[in-house]
């Protein structure tokens, strides 16, 4: 594997695109380690309706927006990725919480 280059070291579209994969898999990596975390707070959750929980939520987007300002980055976009994620999140979460209560 050849080493990551800078941004600025990057001579070719071939160049940049190898990086971004390269980026693309550990920010993959890290949802994947984010959804495991996810999938337990469905196991201590005991009621669909604690899949939804507003004020962690505009926890979660408060911080995010306030990091991606740190980092320069556009906030409003951070906020759509992640609420995007944490909409799907709470899907997954009453799915399993009301599976596991059908099967009580
Ligand atoms: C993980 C949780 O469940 C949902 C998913 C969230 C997330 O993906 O960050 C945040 C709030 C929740 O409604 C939680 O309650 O913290």
């Amino acid at each position: 594997m050849t080493a990551a280059k800078l941004p600025a070291e990057c001579d070719t579209k071939d160049d940049v695109r190898a990086e971004i994969d390269r980026i693309d898999q550990a920010l993959l990596n890290l949802f994947a380690e984010r959804h495991g975390y996810v999938t337990r707070m469905a196991e201590i959750k005991t009621d669909p309706h604690e899949a939804f929980d507003p004020a962690r939520i505009e926890a979660v987007i408060g911080k995010v927006r306030q990091l991606s300002l740190d980092l320069d980055l556009d906030e409003d976009q951070a906020e759509l990725i992640w609420r995007t994620l944490i909409n799907w999140n709470i899907n997954y979460e009453k799915g399993i919480i009301a599976a596991r209560k059908r099967a009580k």
